[in-house]
């Protein structure tokens, strides 16, 4: 069985995390420092901080920024569910923007018309990896005094180039960006998140909120020889990492070089095998953006049924996903309002599938998918 994807961990990721359960301090402590200060220099961001997921990470880039009931914030539907969620988690009310179809990202030809006086922040997904286009979005956000959260989820290890200058996704190009250690995504912690910003005053509400407003950490009073009495400052959350999985975290980021060039090397043979066949769609990098290659992602032929490919592949012993859902036709977001039609949204979901990538996958493997994929475009 070919799988849709597959971590990378091996004997340094299980010794790092025997290493810290022998040690006896397992919850967040100096692994998940190390692994915040080393993500941080990674991504040449001033400031990061590891929580329990992305999820968390995105709800308190929200309730730093003080968004709630009355806020508009801007998103895609396309997206996994959890975008449009931790908005509404917020008492705020998510407005969709589409997306365009070459890259999957939002839209930013379709942005401003979703502005309103009560905007006051825009996630903005790098979705499957793949940057979404900064420049023109940041140029938009900053004259509308709008704040701007990356939701980059996939995007560790990705690169974008701004003002001539190639950079990681994280620097942040925006005011927060929030990372997902997912095993789906490029490098994992089992659950994990990671938020950056070069905001100061916005890393230190973070360390406080997802520790409980606690003003001064159990560490420090752990290792103190002066008696100290903590108060509880704000109303906040527990989205502790642990440093078990702050010490695998760090063999993954050590990996995440290595990782990133194996999946653009798939990515190349994919783009080699398919990039003949009729009427399929592949997925390319504008001249700005180096995808680390999340997901592969192809348009199918409009004569094609995606679930009937999708079931023949796995009939074959390969595993694939439809497209990115689209949040706006789940229940809880039926009734929501709409300011603009999300077609590109709905036809990426409907007639897309993600192939499988990961950076141990052989040629062999990748060989069997293309030649699989072939036989349904040509059939
Ligand atoms: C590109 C999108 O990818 C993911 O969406 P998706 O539709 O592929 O998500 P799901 O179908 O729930 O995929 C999760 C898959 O991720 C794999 N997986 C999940 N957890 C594990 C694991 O611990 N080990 C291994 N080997 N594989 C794991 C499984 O194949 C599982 O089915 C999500 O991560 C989205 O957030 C993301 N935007
Ligand atoms: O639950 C999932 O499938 C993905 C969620 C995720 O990536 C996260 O919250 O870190």
């Amino acid at each position: 069985m070919i799988p849709i994807a597959a971590p990378l961990l091996a004997d340094e990721e299980a010794d790092a995390a025997r290493a810290v359960v022998l040690s006896g301090w397992v919850s967040q402590g100096p692994q998940v420092a190390a692994f915040e200060r080393e993500f941080a220099a990674l991504v040449g961001a001033p400031h990061a901080c590891a929580v329990s997921n992305c999820t968390t990470a995105l709800q308190l880039a929200l309730t730093a920024l003080d968004i709630g009931p009355g806020d508009e914030v801007i998103t895609v539907s396309h997206s996994f569910i959890a975008t449009a969620n931790v908005i509404r988690h917020q008492g705020a009310t998510p407005v969709f923007v589409d997306i365009e179809p070459e890259t999957y990202n939002l839209d930013c030809a379709r942005l401003e018309e979703a502005v309103t006086e009560r905007t006051r922040a825009i996630i903005v997904v790098h979705q499957m990896g793949m940057p979404c286009d900064m420049a023109a979005l940041m140029a938009i956000a900053r004259r509308r005094g709008i704040a701007v959260i990356e939701d980059a989820a996939c995007a560790a290890g990705s690169q974008i180039r701004m003002n001539g200058e190639w950079a990681p996704i994280g620097a942040p190009h925006g005011d927060i960006a929030c990372f997902s250690f997912h095993p789906r995504k490029v490098i994992t912690t089992g659950e994990g998140g990671m938020l950056t910003t070069a905001n100061a005053e916005l890393d230190r509400k973070f360390k406080l909120l997802r520790q409980h407003g606690m003003s001064v950490p159990d560490t420090v009073r752990h290792s103190s020889s002066s008696v100290i009495f903590e108060e509880y400052v704000v109303v906040g959350y527990n989205y502790r990492m642990t440093d078990m999985q702050a010490a695998i975290g760090r063999r993954q980021l050590e990996r995440l070089p290595d990782l990133v060039a194996r999946r653009r090397a798939v990515a190349a043979r994919y783009a080699e095998q398919l990039g003949n066949l009729e009427g399929l769609r592949l997925p390319s990098e504008p001249a700005w953006a180096r995808s680390n290659w999340q997901s592969y992602c192809v348009r199918l032929p409009d004569r094609l049924d995606q679930r009937v490919v999708m079931q023949h592949l796995l009939d074959k012993g390969i595993a694939t996903r439809r497209g990115i859902m689209c949040a706006h036709r789940e229940q809880p977001y039926a009734g929501l309002n709409r300011r603009q039609e999300l077609r590109q949204s709905e036809l990426a979901q409907d007639r897309s599938i993600l192939l499988p990538i990961y950076a141990q996958m052989s040629a062999e493997d990748s060989a069997r998918v293309s030649a699989a994929v072939r036989a349904e475009v040509e059939r």
